[in-house]
């Protein structure tokens, strides 16, 4: 589904990810773990295709990823820095919205319905953005991205302003969405998450792969662990 190969970014002089590769299956979850500016980012951002690496490649399903292309965007669900809302729509018709514009036609109420239930935000149905916590806010991105059909999902730091029963929920759906054959990428600070939704963890330490394995395993080591 997904492939990254011997990875090389540099900003001046400051390499911030060094022949770093990837690989990920459709129905599998690799969490990309590591300190604050470890290059998780950077790293997802090249795996989409929002930033060339000075070397290597990505692949997904077979070709260059490039977001302006429509079969990109309609294989991949994308929550990266900076997403926004519309001011004037509520919570229901932003995500019924973009169930509609990926096609689930009469199904789009239901599925919207569903995934605001599923992420505990249904509550705030028919909120306006301007009137969500932050973290309800963060809730509804994710709603937008779970809501529509994806062969890729690809998220970074989900978890961030959610708490603990939020993350619990949010870990849930992501682990749901494997079943059908769904890969999810994401980069997380957030142990639970990682040891609920992801089959392998990529540890980055100072933009070097310091460790490949289960969520159990990377753990243990021990110099780099962001959970020593
Ligand atoms: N546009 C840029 N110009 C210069 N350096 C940058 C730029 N973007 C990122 N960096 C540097 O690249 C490194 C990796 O950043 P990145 O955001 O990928 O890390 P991260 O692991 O996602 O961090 P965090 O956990 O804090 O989100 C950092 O040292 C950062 O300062």
């Amino acid at each position: 589904m997904l492939s990254a190969q011997d990875i090389h970014v540099a900003y001046a002089d400051e390499t911030v990810l060094d022949e770093v590769s990837l690989a990920l299956e459709p129905g599998r979850c690799l969490a990309l773990a590591g300190a604050n500016g470890s290059g998780k980012s950077t790293l997802l951002r090249v795996c989409v295709g929002r930033q060339q690496p000075d070397r290597g490649e990505v692949r997904l399903a077979g070709a260059a990823p490039r977001e302006a292309d429509p079969a990109f965007r309609r294989d991949v669900g994308l929550l990266l820095d900076g997403a926004e809302c519309f001011p004037d729509l509520t919570v229901a018709e932003h995500v019924r919205m973009v169930a509609t514009a990926h096609g689930l036609g009469s199904g789009a109420a239901a599925a919207t319905d569903r995934v605001l239930a599923e992420l505990g935000l249904d509550h705030r149905a028919d909120a306006f953005p301007d009137a969500l916590s932050a973290g309800q806010r963060q809730m509804l991105l994710l709603a937008s991205v779970l809501v529509r059909p994806a062969r890729l999902i690809v998220v970074d730091e989900p978890e961030q302003r959610l708490d603990t029963v939020a993350r619990r929920r949010l870990a849930a759906a992501l682990r749901a969405a494997k079943p059908a054959g769904t890969a999810v990428l994401l980069a997380s600070h957030d142990r639970a998450t990682v040891e609920e939704a992801a089959d392998r963890v990529l540890l980055l330490d100072r933009g070097r792969a310091a460790a490949l394995g289960t969520p159990a395993e990377v753990t243990g080591v021990a110099e780099v662990s962001p959970w020593r």
